[in-house]
């Protein structure tokens, strides 16, 4: 095998009440959001105890895919690193350096392209490289999987139970949300020869297949978790804007699919599960949300099957025509100006 390693990398989030500022500004250093807004999140997670479940879940998953792997005969030690929050992917890294690392697979904590979904994640690469110096590990991150049938299986099964939470009323409407971004953002996202609007494009995409794999008819796709000054436009309508207008067609009941995301973080169970939830009760709708893909076997079995494209000449399983890009070694971008950064007001 020519691999060694898999390092998880993922967000991070805060693990405690003093965690949550420092994080905070770990995340949106040199990102133009204001003191508002950070104010706004920072309540979220204290509403928590200051403490964001993701790193518990990354952990988790990490011990399900740790199994998968040993399963498949697969043997390679799994590393874990954040952006944001300890572990942080510098300190990994060189953990990964002094345990004799030389060549590592990464995977990325998201399914998407775009900057914050994909470039970012090969910038934490390049930096952590950067930090170690001389003797770093060669790191090869795995592709999107947006559109890998394991992950639609497990959304549309999700997306089911959903429904039959509600007793599959009659007209239930099936809304796919995602993280939001700066439509700027998503206006450079993908390759510039594409022309744009790989983010929202694939948000789209996966929405459409696990509703058809799910056999649901009516659905829409909307946007969450909003940040930056109120003068830059985002990706639009917003969940809660669109319940409105759900009500105002006559609506009553509701399933929400974090399509966007792959386990119950804070914009899921905060922005989802409470500010979501609460106004479809104002309204009087019926509401469920579906699961997250991270805790259901199909994750693990999906992150083997990346990793044996690499190591086993596995064939690249995919249901849309979009091409399987995000796998680039060393933090390079797939193509040149690929999702680069936007500049933001500070
Ligand atoms: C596309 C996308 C994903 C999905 C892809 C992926 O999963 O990577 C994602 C995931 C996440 N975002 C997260 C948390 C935050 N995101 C923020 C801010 C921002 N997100 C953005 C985009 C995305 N974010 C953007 C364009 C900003 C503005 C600042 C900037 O331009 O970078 C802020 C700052 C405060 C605020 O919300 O304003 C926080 C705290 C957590 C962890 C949650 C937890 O702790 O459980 C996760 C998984
Ligand atoms: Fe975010």
């Amino acid at each position: 095998m020519n691999y060694d390693a898999l390092l998880w990398l993922s967000f991070g989030g805060p693990e405690g009440p003093d965690d949550v500022m420092p994080f905070l500004e770990n995340v949106t250093r040199g990102r133009g959001v204001p003191p508002e807004r950070l104010a706004e999140v920072a309540e979220h997670y204290h509403h928590f105890g200051g403490v964001s479940p993701i790193n518990r879940l990354n952990r988790e998953a990490i011990a399900a895919v740790e199994k998968e792997l040993a399963a498949q005969g697969i043997e390679l030690p799994v590393y874990f690193g954040n952006r944001n929050w300890h572990p942080m992917v510098e300190d990994t890294v060189a953990t990964m350096k002094a345990d004799g690392v030389r060549r590592a697979l990464v995977f990325p904590t998201s399914a998407y392209g775009g900057y914050s979904a994909c470039r970012q994640y090969d910038e934490d690469i390049a930096r952590a490289r950067a930090a170690v110096g001389d003797g770093a590990p060669e790191l090869v991150k795995l592709r999107q999987f947006f559109d890998h049938p394991l992950f639609v299986s497990s959304f549309a099964d999700a997306v089911r139970a959903a429904h039959a939470q509600l007793g599959d009323a009659e007209g239930t409407r099936t809304v796919f949300t995602a993280h939001s971004v700066p439509l700027s953002a998503d206006v450079t996202s993908g390759p510039p020869a594409e022309g744009g609007n790989r983010y929202s494009r694939q948000i789209a995409e996966a929405a459409r297949l696990v509703a058809a794999e799910a056999g649901v008819e009516g659905y829409d796709v909307v946007w969450q978790s909003r940040s930056g000054p109120p003068q830059v436009p985002w990706l639009e309508p917003d969940i809660v804007d669109h319940l409105d207008a759900l009500h105002a067609e006559g609506v009553t009941s509701v399933v929400v699919c974090p399509v966007g995301f792959v386990s119950d973080h804070l914009e899921v169970i905060w922005d989802l599960d409470n500010e979501a939830a609460d106004r479809a009760g104002e309204l009087g709708m019926r509401f469920a949300r579906a699961a997250t893909p991270n805790g259901d076997p199909r994750f693990a079995e999906l992150v083997a099957e990346l990793v044996r494209e690499h190591t086993a000449g596995a064939q690249a399983r995919k249901l849309s025509a979009f091409p399987a890009s995000g796998g680039t070694a060393n933090g390079e971008p797939c193509a040149a100006g690929c999702c680069e950064a936007v500049k933001r007001p500070s």
